[in-house]
C-alpha cells in the first residue's frame, strides 16, 4: 500500500553539456522518487537506443501520459514487473520508441519512490543489510578524444584509482590533489595551457597521448609520495574511436601513429608492464572478443581489461565475452541496457564468473546520484564517475554520506585486483 504509484511526472531538463535529457518524478502513497538520465558521447553500436529520433522533444508531450496510464496504481516495489511494462510500452527490441534514457529514468526513479515508501535509503532498498563496502572511486584527470577539444590527445580518459585510500573521504580528496598536480605538470610542460577541461572534467591539454601519460604517471608518484595514499594510473582507450574500419587500424590523429589490432595488443601490453597500470578500459574496439582476449590472456593478471563499448551492459553480450575470455571486469551504465533490473543481471552475470563491475556515469550528465547508491547495493569495488564538476561530486558526496551513515562501512577489497 505504502509503495502505489499514484502518479508520474516526466520533464525535459538540462545535461552537464547543455543537451536535454529526461527526468522522472514517481510519487507513491507514501514516497517520492526522482531519477534523471544521462547520455553518451563515444557510445556502444549495440547500446539500446536513447532517444527515438526527434530527441525528447519528440517524446515529452505524450510519454507522460502513456506511461503513467500503465504504471498508476502499481506497487512500485514490483521492480521486475515495473521493467517488463515499461519493455512492453516501448515495444522494440532496442527500446527505440519511447527510448531507453526514458525506460532508464522511470525504472531508477520507481526503484527511488519504492525505497522512499519505507523510509529506506536506495542502497539498502536494493542491496538488503549485507552490503556495506563502499567502492573506489576511478576518478578522470585529462580527457582526450571524443570528450575533449582537437589537439588534446587521442585517447579519450586519463584515470586514476586511489588504491592505498582507508577511508571514501580520503579516496575522493586523493583524486582531486591528483587531478590538482596534474595541472601543474601541464602548465609546466605548455605555459599556454588555460586550464580547459573535457566533458567529464578532466584537463584538455594539448598533449599527444604518451605526454599525457608520462605526466599522469608522474602525479601519481608524487601525491603517493606526499599523502602515503598509493594512487595507480588507469585509462580509458575508447578505441572504437579509434577503430578505421577501411584500413583495419587504429588510428592516433594527434599523434601521427597507426596500429593494427596486434600492434594495439602489444602497445596497451607495453603501457601496463612498463607503467603499472591498474585498469584499462575499451583497449580494443567493440565487436573483436578475439582481440581484447588476446590482451586478457598477456596482461589480465596484473591489470583489470574492461569491456564498457563491446559490453554495453548486455547480458547475452557479456556471454559471449565470457565464452570469448575478453576482459576481466565490465563497464556497468544503467541506460545502456535501459532498465534498473536488465542492469542487476548482467552485475549477476559478471560476478558469477569473476568479471568486476564497474559502475559507471556517462559523459553528458546530470546531478542524479542513483549510480552511488547502485555501487554500493551491487557491490561494484569500483565506481566511475569523475573526480571534479557539480554532476561528478554529486555521487562522490552521496558516498561520503553513505558510507556515514553505516555502522561498519569498509573499503572494497580492492587489493585483489593489483
Ligand atoms: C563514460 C564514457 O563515455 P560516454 O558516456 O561518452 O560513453 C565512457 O566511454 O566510458
Ligand atoms: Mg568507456
Amino acid at each position: 500500500m505504502d509503495s502505489v504509484i499514484e502518479d508520474i511526472r516526466v520533464r525535459k531538463i538540462l545535461d552537464s553539456r547543455g543537451n536535454p535529457t529526461v527526468e522522472v518524478d514517481v510519487i507513491t502513497w507514501n514516497g517520492f522518487g526522482r531519477a534523471a538520465a544521462p547520455s553518451g558521447a563515444s557510445t556502444g553500436a549495440r547500446e539500446v537506443v536513447a532517444f527515438p529520433e526527434g530527441g525528447v522533444d519528440k517524446i515529452i508531450s505524450e510519454v507522460e501520459d502513456i506511461i503513467s496510464s500503465e504504471l498508476i496504481g502499481m506497487d512500485a516495489e514490483d521492480l521486475n514487473e515495473i521493467d517488463l511494462v515499461l519493455k512492453e510500452i516501448d515495444g522494440t527490441e532496442n527500446l527505440a520508441a519511447i527510448g531507453g534514457n526514458t525506460t532508464v529514468a522511470v525504472s531508477m526513479a520507481v526503484a527511488k519512490a519504492a525505497a522512499s515508501s519505507y523510509n529506506m535509503p536506495l542502497y539498502r532498498f536494493l542491496g538488503g543489510n549485507i552490503p556495506c563496502e563502499i567502492p573506489y572511486p576511478l576518478g578522470n584527470m585529462i580527457n582526450g578524444g571524443a570528450h575533449a577539444g582537437k589537439n588534446a590527445p587521442d585517447i579519450q580518459e586519463f584515470l586514476v584509482v586511489p588504491v592505498g585510500a582507508e577511508t571514501i573521504t580520503e579516496a575522493v580528496f586523493t583524486n582531486v590533489n591528483v587531478h590538482k598536480k596534474i595541472r601543474e605538470l601541464i602548465q609546466a610542460k605548455d605555459k599556454s595551457f588555460t586550464g580547459g577541461k573535457g566533458d567529464e572534467g578532466g584537463w584538455a591539454p594539448n598533449l599527444t597521448s604518451e605526454e599525457a601519460i608520462e605526466i599522469q604517471v608522474k602525479a601519481c608518484e608524487m601525491v603517493s609520495d606526499e599523502t602515503g595514499v598509493l594512487v595507480k594510473p588507469s585509462l580509458d582507450m575508447a578505441a572504437s574511436e579509434l577503430w578505421d574500419p577501411a584500413s583495419e587500424e587504429y588510428v592516433y590523429n594527434r599523434e601521427g601513429a597507426r596500429r593494427s589490432t596486434g600492434e594495439q595488443v602489444d602497445f596497451v601490453a607495453d603501457i601496463i608492464d612498463t607503467y603499472g597500470y591498474f585498469y584499462v578500459e575499451d583497449p580494443i574496439r567493440e565487436g573483436d572478443f578475439a582481440g581484447f582476449a588476446e590482451l586478457t590472456k598477456k596482461s589480465g593478471k596484473k591489470c583489470l581489461i574492461c569491456g564498457d563499448d563491446i559490453f554495453v551492459t548486455n547480458k547475452d553480450i557479456l556471454a559471449e565475452g565470457i565464452e570469448a575470455g575478453a576482459g576481466n571486469a565490465i563497464i556497468i551504465k544503467p541506460n545502456q541496457i535501459g532498465t534498473l533490473t536488465d542492469t542487476y543481471k548482467t552485475v549477476e552475470l559478471a560476478k558469477n564468473n569473476k568479471y568486476v563491475p564497474v559502475v559507471s556515469h556517462r559523459s553528458g550528465e546530470t546531478t542524479d546520484d542513483t549510480i552511488a547508491h547502485m555501487a554500493v547495493a551491487f557491490s561494484s569495488p569500483i565506481i566511475k564517475t569523475g573526480a571534479v564538476g557539480g554532476e561528478r561530486i554529486a555521487k562522490l558526496n552521496e558516498l561520503v554520506r553513505i558510507a556515514e551513515e553505516m555502522t561498519n562501512p569498509k573499503m572494497a577489497d580492492i587489493n585483489k585486483y593489483r
